[in-house]
């Protein structure tokens, strides 16, 4: 069966990549490829919407593609906890039968990175995030690190939160699920993660780098063949890959 795939944002680098990965792929068939101009109109008959465009036009391609019936795969960053969990109710009073993946990195190796630092962050206190992005991320902190930042709090339960002290301070970086993210937009980085683990007399580093977009290739795939039949509301590409992590929404 193919499944005929919308895709919002399709101008830009992580559009032009899916573009392709469909073009090549015998099961999927781009029905329209939308940019910043596009009528929404455009998303109404696909299977599945990709989303990869920007924050600010995330959520309403999102209620779009809910509104025309479609599965939304959105890999587009800036969504909080708080914000998808909206979207869950939206979906449950609609008319869709159909699901939304939320996938803030389809990077297998970005994935289990955040997974080892959640399984981690039970035997340390002291944990901080220092993100790195090209120097055109919109957004910060990213999509990744918010995810990273929920699934450590998450994974801690009744632990409680992490030692963060002199949070208050600006350079202390951003806090998220009482995580501190630092983020860096600079030129010669693609993406790069580190989480820093902090015991007595030690520290432990989960680090994922980025070199190249095609890290994203066969999570797109996984995620654009899994939406069609997926239910409600899933967030991480982990749910797809069997990884079995706290439920941090
Ligand atoms: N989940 C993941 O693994 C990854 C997620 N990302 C995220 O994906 C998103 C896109 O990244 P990237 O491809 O690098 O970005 P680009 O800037 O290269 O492309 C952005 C795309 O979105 C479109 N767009 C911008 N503003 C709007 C708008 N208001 N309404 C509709 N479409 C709009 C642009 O259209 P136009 O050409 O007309 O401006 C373009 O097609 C970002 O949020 C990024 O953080 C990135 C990499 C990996
Ligand atoms: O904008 C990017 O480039 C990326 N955005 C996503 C994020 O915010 O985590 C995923 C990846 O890090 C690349």
């Amino acid at each position: 069966m193919t499944i005929t795939v919308a895709v919002a944002g399709a101008t830009g680098k992580m559009g032009r990549l899916a573009t392709r990965l469909i073009d090549e792929a015998e099961d999927l068939e781009l029905h329209a490829g939308l940019d910043s101009s596009s009528s929404l109109d455009e998303l109404a008959g696909a299977d599945v919407v990709l989303d990869v465009t920007h924050p600010a036009a995330s959520g309403a391609i999102v209620d779009a593609a809910i509104a025309a019936g479609a599965a939304v795969v959105v890999g587009t960053s800036g969504w909080s906890r708080e914000r998808i969990a909206e979207v869950e109710v939206r979906l449950r009073e609609s008319d869709s039968s159909r699901g939304i993946l939320f996938v803030p990195n389809f990077s297998v190796g970005s994935v289990l990175g955040s997974a080892f630092a959640a399984f981690a962050a039970r035997h340390f206190d002291s944990i901080e995030i220092v993100e790195a992005h090209h120097a055109g991320k919109v957004d910060s902190p990213s999509g990744t690190a918010v995810r990273t930042a929920e699934l450590i709090a998450a994974s801690r339960g009744e632990m409680g939160p992490v030692s963060a002290p002199h949070a208050d301070q600006r350079a202390r970086g951003q806090l998220v699920s009482g995580v501190p993210i630092h983020s860096l937009r600079m030129d010669g980085i693609l993406a790069d993660q580190r989480v820093v683990l902090g015991g007595a007399g030690e520290t432990l580093q989960v680090v994922h780098t980025t070199i190249a977009a095609s890290a994203y290739e066969s999570g797109i795939l996984l995620a654009l063949r899994r939406a069609s039949s997926a239910e409600g509301v899933t967030v991480g590409l982990d749910a797809l890959l069997g990884l079995e992590l706290p439920d941090a929404r």
